[in-house]
């Protein structure tokens, strides 16, 4: 099978005012694969999955130089429209943070913004969204209770669906199971590999099983710097670098 780049960095580097948080990032992210990053706390896995979506630019004091290409493209160049970047690359964060409204305007949010507005269309997608997070079996009889009475687990998924309602091309996840019990973190790691047949998967975990069960390429992440990036087996079963090492088998982080 081909395996096309979907993303890769080149010269990545983020600096938060002085503080020099990536350290010249060149990985590749296949299409339809899910790629694993891992490292211990601090080492700079948040930061680098919002530089693929352009979520530092609401930083403030941070700064980027390199690229981002997503298809061959720098996001980074001055002509990108981010509102549509983000339509392409969506992002689902460590604790569920569905919108204080019913589920149905949850999901049908984000198409409404891209101007859908025809009721039916709009009953497809929530319907289409919440059968591909593995939800609408949950859900589908009380489509206008609040997002709030739902599970912690429930809402990841729903956070899952409200992502995949715009239709977008890559999927940030970033610890998207860390505040979840053992059966919701199962339950989200199958949607995880379902996923990446339409998408491709970047999950940022600090589960070491969840890694080696879930992605094709991990890369390993030290104080700003990618250490190691490889096929997942080859990480967790014969890595290059002793650092790498190190931190799968727990003696660090
Ligand atoms: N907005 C910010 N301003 C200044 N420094 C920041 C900011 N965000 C992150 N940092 C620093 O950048 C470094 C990398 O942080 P980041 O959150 O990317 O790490 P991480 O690997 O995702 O950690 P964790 O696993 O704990 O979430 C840390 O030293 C952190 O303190």
């Amino acid at each position: 099978m081909s395996k096309k780049i979907k993303i890769e960095t080149k010269n990545l580097n983020l600096y938060y005012g002085d503080f020099h948080a990536l350290k010249n990032i060149n990985l590749p992210i296949y299409e339809n694969k899910i790629t694993a990053l891992i490292g211990p706390s601090g080492c700079g896995k948040s930061s680098f999955i919002r530089c693929l979506n352009r979520l530092n630019d609401l930083i403030p004091n941070a700064r980027i130089e390199g690229e981002v290409l997503l298809d061959g493209k720098n996001i980074y160049d001055e002509d990108v429209d981010v509102v549509d970047l983000r339509k392409r690359v969506g992002m689902v964060f460590q604790k569920p943070n569905p919108f204080p409204m019913s589920i149905y305007d949850n999901v049908a949010f984000g198409p409404r913004i891209h101007g859908i507005k025809d009721k039916d269309t709009l009953d497809e997608i929530v319907e289409w969204a919440l059968k591909k997070a593995a939800l609408w079996d949950e859900v589908k009889e009380d489509l206008k209770k609040s997002a709030f009475e739902l599970s912690g687990g429930q809402q990841q998924r729903l956070c899952i669906a409200r992502t995949i309602a715009v239709k977008p091309e890559v999927i940030l996840l970033d610890e998207p199971t860390s505040a979840l019990d053992p059966i919701s973190t199962q339950k989200i790691e199958d949607l995880m590999v379902e996923l990446k047949e339409d998408y491709t998967v970047v999950v940022v975990t600090h589960n070491m099983q969840q890694a080696s069960r879930v992605s094709d390429y991990t890369a390993f992440f030290l104080m700003g710097e990618l250490i190691e990036f490889d096929k997942t087996e080859k990480i967790f079963l014969a890595p290059s670098r002793k650092e790498t090492e190190d931190y799968i088998s727990g003696r660090f982080g």
